[in-house]
Order: structure tokens, then sequence, then C-alpha cells
């Protein structure tokens, strides 16, 4: 299937500041996209031109085909969480959705499914927004981007608050969603909560995107060469390398192998080594994300005054 949500050289400045640059990506149906960056990284300045909330500078954000703004009745196709913590604080839950739903020709019945479906109970739906943790406020966002049964889901840092258990059952609720066809577009400035959720990853530093691709791929692209491998006798293992023409040096309770983890394992074969681990070096996504995103912290103090 084609491309629902399409962001198309979209730029976003601020007087002189440029705040989303140039930036190009799309998100597929049955997919869940991780879009993540450092703060400030223009997330979700991004995701306010998607809602329409703010007018692009330059480029444009189709969803479906068409600008958020010429969507009819937009709830019905797209649903938005951006700032769980800007909800209407003198409402309870529950009047927050009858409204959306009445805006929307929704019956009322629908909020009940939401809020069930959120695992908020009927007292808590009668409480303030006020009174409610920023986890239940993520929540009742949840339920109100769901409430009209969007293809889309537009979601800023839905896990924001939420504990582990939380986190899980959002990811759950989430890949039912992409499984039944919905597109999911997510932003995080954590990766750990990302990797486990997002099919394909979006990452953002100072405006630009930096990589992006499955997990896989990003893996793939910005692998250093060299081999992760801990065996049983470590002192024979790195004799065989050796002799076998590798590179070695220690590394955590293993060895570095300047060669293929292929190479690698048919040395150990050769010799009748027992390996308890054997992986592509490089430290994962965490050191790729942090690399990417290095010279991008908008927000740390040694960023300020660059010659960028
Ligand atoms: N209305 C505005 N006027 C001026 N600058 C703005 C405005 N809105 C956002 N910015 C700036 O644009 C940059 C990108 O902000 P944005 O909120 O999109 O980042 P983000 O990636 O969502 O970050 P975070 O993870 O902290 O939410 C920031 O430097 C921010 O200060």
């Amino acid at each position: 299937m084609g491309d629902m949500i399409r962001v198309s050289s979209l730029t976003k400045t601020y007087g002189d500041f440029t705040a989303v640059d140039d930036v190009s990506f799309s998100c597929k149906p049955g997919r869940i996209t991780g879009f993540l960056g450092p703060n400030g990284a223009g997330k979700t300045t991004t995701m306010r031109v998607m809602a329409g909330l703010t007018p692009a500078t330059a480029g444009e954000v189709t969803i479906g085909g068409h600008l958020y703004r010429d969507i009819p009745n937009p709830g019905r196709h797209v649903g938005v969480l951006l700032d769980a913590s800007a909800q209407h604080v003198g409402r309870t839950g529950r009047e927050v959705l009858v409204l959306s739903a009445r805006l929307m020709g929704l019956p009322l019945s629908r909020v009940d499914e939401m809020l069930e479906l959120v695992s908020l109970s009927q007292p808590e739906s009668k409480r303030r927004v006020r009174n409610y943790s920023l986890g239940m406020r993520q929540r009742l966002g949840l339920a109100n981007a769901l409430l009209g049964d969007p293809s889309v889901l537009i979601l800023d840092e839905p896990a924001n608050g939420l504990d582990p258990a939380g986190i899980r059952w959002m990811r759950g609720l989430l890949k039912d969603y992409a499984d039944r066809g919905g597109t999911v577009l997510l932003s995080s400035h954590l990766l750990n909560e990302v990797e486990l959720i997002a099919d394909e990853m979006i990452l953002i530093g100072r405006g630009k995107i930096v990589a992006s691709g499955t997990k896989q791929e990003l893996l793939d692209g910005h692998t250093t060469g060299g081999t992760h491998v801990m065996g049983t006798d470590n002192v024979s293992l790195s004799a065989a390398l050796t002799a076998a023409g590798h590179a070695v040096s220690p590394a955590g309770g293993g060895l570095r192998v300047e060669a293929t983890p292929l190479q690698v394992g048919q040395v150990a074969a050769d010799k009748q080594l027992v390996l308890t681990d054997l992986r592509p070096a490089g430290g994962g996504l965490e050191t790729l994300f942090l690399a990417l995103t290095a010279d991008t912290q908008r927000d740390t103090i040694t960023s300020e005054g660059g010659t960028t």
C-alpha cells in the first residue's frame, strides 16, 4: 500500500530560526513509525504542522493525499495527541470525550468504549483532568485520539508519564491498531521507548533528518565492521583468531575482532570452541542514536554558539 502520511520538503522557521529544515519522510499503513530525536529537534513542530495547528513555511504534509485542513471531520480520519498536559483541566475526563464525540457526530456509547479501552474507570472518568496524573492524561489523550476510529494516529511523546506497565499496554494497543491496517507516527526523545514499538524509525536532529529505516537497516548502515565474541575459553579463542590473521583485542568480558561474525564463527567451529555470544560490534542503536545526534543537541550548553 502507498504512503498514508507524506511529509514533503517541510520547513518551518520562527523569525530567523529554522526549527524544521527541509524534512521529508513518509509513513505506511500497518506500520508504526517512530520519530526520534533529542529535545528541541523539531518533532513537535513537525507534528503541529501535520495537524494543521501551525502553517508550514515551505513544503507540505499530506494525510491520505490531503492537507489536514482539507479533510472534512478530520477526527474521523486522523487521531492526534499532541500535548497531554495541555488538556482542559477544568473538565472531567468523560466531559472531554463527550465534547469530542458530539463534535464528530459520534454516539455517546463510543465514549464508554474508549474509556474502557484505555482503562480509565468510571470514577476516574468523573474526576477533573486537573487531578489526573500525567499517565492518566496520556490515556485520556489516547482515548480522545482513537474516538473517531481514525485510520491514522499522530502521537507526540505518548509514553511520557506512563509507567513501565503503561508503556507495555500502549505498545500492545498500538501494535493491534497497526495490525488492523492503521498508520501510526509517534515521537519520543527516548530510544528505548521507540525501539521496542516502532517498525521504522526516523531520526531527527536540529531540524534535519539524520537517518531513517527499519531498526535492522539503521544498524546495517552504521556497523563498524567488527565483531564482538565471547566463548567458554576466550584465551584459546583469541589465539585461534590471531593465528587466522584477525586483529583481536579484549572488550567487556569477551573479545573484539576485526572480522565479520561469519569469519569469527568459522574459526571457532574449526577449533571446536564453544561460543556464548557472537554479534556485530558497534554498541547497537543507542550508540548510533547518540552518534548521529551528538552535534545536534540543541538544548545542551555545549552546542551553543556553534558555527553551523
Ligand atoms: N513558537 C515558537 N517560536 C519560536 N521557536 C519555537 C516555537 N516553537 C518551537 N520553537 C523552537 O523550535 C525548536 C524545535 O522545537 P520542537 O518543540 O519541535 O522540538 P521537539 O523535537 O519536539 O523537542 P522536545 O523533545 O523537547 O519536545 C526548539 O528549539 C524550539 O525552541
